[in-house]
């Protein structure tokens, strides 16, 4: 490692300073703003209120010159180039924040040790350990106190600090779990086993999760419960490069993944709507933004570069997004390698000013209504676009030359024209009452399928004593049997996932008036003026005094007219019942609609 920083202090584990503007970036102005004490980030630029943090006007800023989660030198200069590019100059100036912070780079020297054998595959595991462990108490010292954090690394492997600080603090000032966003090239989420490399700046997510656990505190055993993140709760944006280990690891946790596929087949509007809708609008959002998610057009300067990103603007965009949720916490931004500059110093320049404009504080106040209707309410995910979120694209991964063409990107060289086609397709998804819906399809089977029993014996009596059948008996069978065929159909939209509200609320009227019909006639046949049903039961079988035993045929007679008259009462009954439940699955499609919209 070969340390870089904006000024000499040897590093300690002391708590960040509470000095706002104490940071100095080459010449930046120290100047410092003055807070109104609003709940309201970036106050020259953005009205968005902040729901999780008591101090959003100030900035916690950790710079982490660290890059022993992998083996490239360079991505721990990455912070001073940052800062002398004028990062946080502009935090500062332009955006009215109040920094907080030490006025250097940390380089951790102290914590790295001369002799770090590999333990279970790890590279560096002591020195990655006991600096993401420093890192975790920085952060830690931010967050309690309030304050949105930003960290500069580095390489990911801090993120194990960032997050674990995060989400101990927020634990305990909010009483809430947080959710992460790890925007990425990569999944990051090897274990130590299923990693190639040993680096462990591919490893970061897998010991946050808790799917990599260690006992020993030299090896991440500081990490303890109130540091770790849930599987529920992270979202992945921008993947292309994942190696076959972690595709199962996502695939057997269930973890919500958007890869460059996703974005070319939605657009990064709608990615950013089911992403955010995943995690809800009530939990605090840690954003951990890995330059190398960018393509290398805009970002050649790091380590693991990997074709066909994300634009630049796509990245801004992931961050305006998440800064409009009014739920963010905490930032990395990481990756960033000024010494590796492919073809020109060019390259080093631009990833640093991709970096800087990477910056989830503030959005133009011209577009804050746009994006607020985008972002600001995010809908709810759609299960047939994210379950599939990782399937697609494994066939276009294997192959490079498909790989760099899966973008859908056009560059001329002169002038630069990215042009990404999206293939728009709105996709719905209906959050349907599971419970109420079962409970409607059980009592509607169940009073069609006694109507039809009813109706059917009815049939049979009238024909075996030679009498005529009414045009009722058929009708309401006809309208039992079709009852069935419906709930038959709405069970094979569930299992099909297309259960429309439009659907049930027409099926559901149709029914309506066919089974009100029959509920008229059967009430005028139960107490109608013309020899009643219900009159006739009353005086010959309920009214029958005394009423028949014994074994004889007068009884048998009797009980048979009985059960006659009982199932004219049930036939009624459920009739009701019917009328009533189809009324009401049609409130309930409509309710579902109505959600929707
Ligand atoms: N943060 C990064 N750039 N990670 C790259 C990881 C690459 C690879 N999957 C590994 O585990 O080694």
């Amino acid at each position: 490692m070969s340390p870089s920083r904006i000024s000499e202090e040897p590093d300690t584990a002391a708590p960040p300073s509470k000095t706002a503007g104490t940071i100095k970036p080459s010449s930046a102005s120290t100047r410092s703003f003055s807070s109104t004490g609003s709940r309201f980030f970036g106050m020259n630029t953005s009205m968005v209120e902040s729901k999780f943090l008591s101090h959003p006007e100030e900035l916690g800023i950790v710079a982490v010159g660290f890059s022993g989660g992998q083996c490239k030198p360079g991505v721990d200069a990455a912070p001073s180039a940052l800062i002398e590019s004028g990062l946080l100059t502009q935090l500062r100036e332009e955006l009215g924040y109040k920094l907080y912070g030490d006025d250097q780079v940390h380089l951790y020297t102290d914590l790295v040790p001369k002799d770090d054998p590999p333990h279970r595959n790890m590279k560096n595991p002591r020195a990655v350990s006991s600096v993401t462990r420093r890192i975790a108490d920085q952060v830690y010292s931010h967050a309690k106190e309030g304050r949105l954090v930003l960290t500069l690394g580095g390489d990911h492997s801090i993120a194990i600090g960032t997050i674990g600080g995060t989400a101990k603090a927020i634990r305990e000032t909010v009483g809430q779990d947080i959710a992460v966003i790890w925007v990425d090239a990569h999944a990051d989420i090897n274990t130590p086993e299923t990693s190639g490399s040993g680096n462990i700046h591919g490893m970061p997510v897998s010991f946050l999760t808790g799917l990599a656990r260690e006992d020993n505190e030299d090896f991440f055993g500081w990490l303890k419960p109130e540091n770790r993140i849930s599987v529920k709760k992270l979202v992945y944006i921008g993947l292309r490069d994942v190696d076959a280990g972690e595709k199962r690891i996502l695939r057997e946790n269930g973890i919500k993944a958007f890869s460059m596929f996703d974005i070319d087949r939605h657009g990064i509007g709608r990615v950013m709507e089911m992403a955010l809708g995943h995690i809800g609008t009530d939990t605090p959002i840690h954003l951990s933004f890995d330059v190398d998610a960018l393509d290398p057009m805009w970002a050649p300067s790091t380590g693991t570069p990997v074709r066909g990103g994300l634009t630049l603007r796509e990245g801004d965009y992931i961050c305006e997004c998440v800064h409009e949720t009014g739920s963010l916490v905490a930032v990395d931004l990481v990756e960033v390698n000024p010494s590796l500059a492919p073809e020109s110093d060019i390259g080093a320049h631009e990833t640093v000013r991709a970096g800087c404009s990477l910056r989830p504080f503030s959005v133009d106040r011209e577009h804050t209504h746009t994006i607020s209707s985008v972002c600001g309410s995010p809908q709810p995910s759609s299960q047939e676009v994210t379950s599939s979120a990782f399937e697609p694209d494994r066939r276009v991964l294997s192959n490079p030359l498909i790989r760099n063409t899966m973008a859908s990107s056009t560059v001329t060289s002169g002038s630069l024209v990215y042009e990404r086609r999206i293939v728009s397709e709105r996709v719905h998804k209906y959050h349907w009452p599971a419970v109420q819906l079962n409970i409607w399809m059980l009592i509607m089977l169940v009073a069609a399928c006694t109507i039809i029993g009813v109706f059917s014996t009815f049939i049979q009596i009238q024909q075996t004593l030679l009498l005529g059948v009414p045009w009722y008996f058929p009708y309401y069978i006809t309208v039992g049997a079709l009852t069935v065929t419906f709930i038959i159909l709405l069970l094979w939209l569930i299992f099909q996932r297309r259960l429309l509200p439009s659907i049930v609320m027409i099926g559901g009227f149709i029914l309506f008036v066919l089974w009100l019909v029959g509920l008229i006639v059967i009430s005028v046949q139960l107490w109608g003026p013309s020899g009643s049903v219900s009159s006739n039961c009353n005086l010959v079988v309920f009214g029958a005094n005394p009423q028949p035993t014994g074994q004889s045929e007068h009884t048998l007679a009797w009980l048979q007219q009985r059960s006659i008259c009982q199932s004219w009462q049930a036939v009624f009954a459920f009739g009701v019942v019917g009328a009533i439940f189809l009324l009401w699955i049609m409130v309930i499609a409509y309710q579902v609609f109505a959600d929707d919209s």
